[in-house]
């Protein structure tokens, strides 16, 4: 099942960012989102994933098979890495955890405490929820953010793999992850004209 959005307007803050995104998205290819700081990408995501409404437009494909990773880990502190990735197991209601913690190099971790990872392990955690999720579209933000060359290469052959078992991916990334089959979007292309009549309202 293709991931099919159309005449997409997305906002944040009630101020209009992107309008009339439109692409379509079929199993196993990635879409990398492009554009300078402030241009919307995080805005599209997040109304893909369904964290805030859309202004206007349609997204097929998305619910209930969308597998989201933000600015955030959504770790658990007191949790060890094993009980983090298993509890994410339960609430997806999947059961493999051993698949992600090999792909994300998470073995000799598996017992500590999410909170006292490092940055780079506590992002790695987080990617590794993915994989553990069993959703065919993930939906990423920044996801290398505080990876180090070796992590980056981990990912992007996770995303790989996805792709090959029939996954797709729509990322925001500044870095070339080497993904051969991903197509480009430069969401500046789209950027939403400001509304005149909102303007108006302050002089009335
Ligand atoms: N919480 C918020 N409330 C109001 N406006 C916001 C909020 N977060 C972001 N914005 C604004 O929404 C617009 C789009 O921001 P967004 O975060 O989607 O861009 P981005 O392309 O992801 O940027 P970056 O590359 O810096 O992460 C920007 O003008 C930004 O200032």
């Amino acid at each position: 099942m293709n991931l099919t959005v159309s005449d997409l307007s997305v906002a944040r803050g009630g101020v209009p960012v992107l309008d009339g995104v439109a692409f379509d998205l079929p199993p196993g290819r990635a879409l990398v989102l492009r554009g300078p700081n402030g241009a919307g990408k995080t805005t599209l995501l997040r109304t893909i994933a369904g964290l805030q409404p859309a202004e206007a437009g349609r997204i097929e494909g998305a619910e209930d098979r969308i597998a989201y990773a933000g600015h955030a880990d959504g770790l658990k502190a007191m949790l060890s890495v094993t009980e983090n990735l298993a509890f994410w197991a339960s609430v997806f209601g999947t059961s493999d955890i051993d698949a992600a913690v090999a792909a994300f190099d998470l073995e000799e971790l598996r017992d500590r405490l999410a909170g006292t990872l490092s940055a780079g392990q506590k992002r790695r955690l987080g990617l590794a929820r993915l994989m553990v999720s069993g959703r065919p579209v993930w939906v990423l933000d920044e996801p290398t953010v505080s990876l180090d060359a070796a992590s980056v290469a981990l990912f992007a052959s996770a995303v790989r793999a996805h792709l090959g078992q029939g996954g797709s991916a729509v990322l925001a990334t500044h870095i070339d992850l080497g993904l051969a089959e991903a197509e480009v979007l430069d969401v500046a292309a789209f950027r939403a004209t400001p509304r005149a009549a909102a303007a108006d309202e302050a002089f009335l």
